[in-house]
């Protein structure tokens, strides 16, 4: 993409200052410390300082990292211990009892609709987990066939986004649509239309730009100056984590998946206690959870529920009387995007889980991508009716 101006960027960055000490690691990395910025304080994230750790497996056990870990990878049914096999009973009572606080959007389907009557939807879409199933290998997380036709549909019937934890252009590269817009690394680098009634002086980190097509596009990236940070921790982590078997470090652009999907219970604590010692040197990136991954992210205030705010900004959608705006997602940073929509009372979060789960700000619920497929084709069928009834 060519970048055709720039502004410097207003990232809210970490009120923390870099710290100077060097990283443990035998690749000779000296942690990116950034120009300084000069943003007023009320633009500041603050974190807390990280306790220092001393590196010994057995502290990080002890740490909110692991237990984090542990919490976000729920475990298997339980074995029935006379036939050794699951039982299924126990889990769909819970989760018929969870389906009362937070009913299917399937069986919901007409309350929805009714709630967007005479309003535009806008649908935002999660990848993983939502558009496609959860596998071993994220490199595989292809999307059917039968998935892309029904969000290609839907995208020709309603503004469509997919708001991704991956790089945007490893979304694209899964999803190749062009109907629908793109937001990758969590929201922090969104590509949108370029309309008059969105004016580039009220976004100072959002510029003008060209898509691959050659069209003009606005393009936000709030964390740009995050880059050569990013970069350096992506590599560090690699380096710190080759000799833990089942450990895989993706490159997000803006941030970085360091995943344990593969990796063995036992050595759980070992990742924790790499990637905490690669970000002490860090203050200004932290750490979030999800699905078997660690992420590391710029501390900027900007999450998926953000990027659903802008968007809806740069689609000239942000009047929430004629707008109702549906988020599907099944992962933690989705709640985020729920929170908004639940809060502002503008909208519904769906979200997707086979599983109850104990808090979410989502208003329904779909089991798992194949319920996510039939919930589209439904907007799309119910859309096709409505405007035959005129
Ligand atoms: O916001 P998302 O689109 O849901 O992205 C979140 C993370 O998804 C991917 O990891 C998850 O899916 C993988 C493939 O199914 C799975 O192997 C992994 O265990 C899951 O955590 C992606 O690889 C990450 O980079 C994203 O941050």
């Amino acid at each position: 993409m060519d970048l055709k101006s720039s502004h410097s960027s207003p990232v809210l960055a970490d009120s923390v200052p870099v710290s100077k000490s060097r990283l443990g690691l035998s690749n000779n990395l000296v942690p990116y410390s950034p120009p300084p910025t000069a943003y007023p304080p009320s633009l500041y994230l603050s974190i807390p300082r990280r306790k220092a750790i001393t590196g010994k497996f057995d502290e990080v056990r002890e740490s909110a990292w692991l237990d984090a870990m542990v919490a976000s990878s729920p475990p298997r049914k339980k074995l029935n211990k006379d036939f050794g096999h699951e039982s299924q009973d126990e889990s769909d009572t819970a989760y018929c009892i969870w389906l009362m606080k937070f009913p299917s959007a399937l069986s919901s389907f007409d309350q929805i609709t009714s709630s967007a009557n005479g309003k535009n939807i806008a649908l935002f879409l999660d990848y993983d987990g939502t558009l496609s199933p959860i596998v071993d290998n994220p490199d595989l997380a292809v999307m059917s066939p039968a998935m892309r036709a029904a969000v290609h549909s839907v995208a020709k019937n309603f503004p469509t986004a997919i708001i991704s934890g991956r790089s945007r252009d490893k979304v694209y590269e899964f999803v190749g649509l062009k109907e629908l817009y793109y937001a990758g690394s969590h929201g922090m680098d969104i590509v949108g239309p370029v309309r008059e009634c969105f004016s580039l002086d009220d976004h100072p980190n959002c510029i003008r730009s060209t898509d691959t097509q050659g069209n003009e596009v606005n393009l936000f990236q709030p964390a740009n100056e995050f880059l050569p940070m990013i970069d350096e921790v992506f590599k560090s982590l690699v380096e710190i984590t080759k000799g833990i078997n089942g450990a895989k470090v993706e490159n997000n652009k803006f941030c970085v998946s360091v995943h344990y999907r593969l990796v063995n219970e036992k050595s759980w604590s070992e990742v924790a206690c790499c990637v905490e010692n690669v970000l002490k040197g860090y203050p200004r990136l932290r750490l979030t959870h999800g699905r078997k991954v660690l992420e590391v992210r710029p501390v900027i205030d900007w999450n998926k529920g953000k990027a659903v705010e802008f968007l809806l900004e740069s689609l000239g959608l942000s009047n929430s009387d004629d707008v109702l705006p549906i988020y599907v997602g099944d992962d933690r940073t989705d709640e985020d995007a729920f929170k908004v929509l639940r809060e502002g009372n503008r909208g519904f979060g769906i979200l997707v889980s086979s599983n109850p789960r104990e808090e979410t700000n989502a208003f329904y619920s779909l089991r798992d991508p194949c319920e996510v497929m039939s919930f589209l084709k439904s907007l799309v069928k119910w859309k096709k009716s409505t405007a035959l009834r005129g």
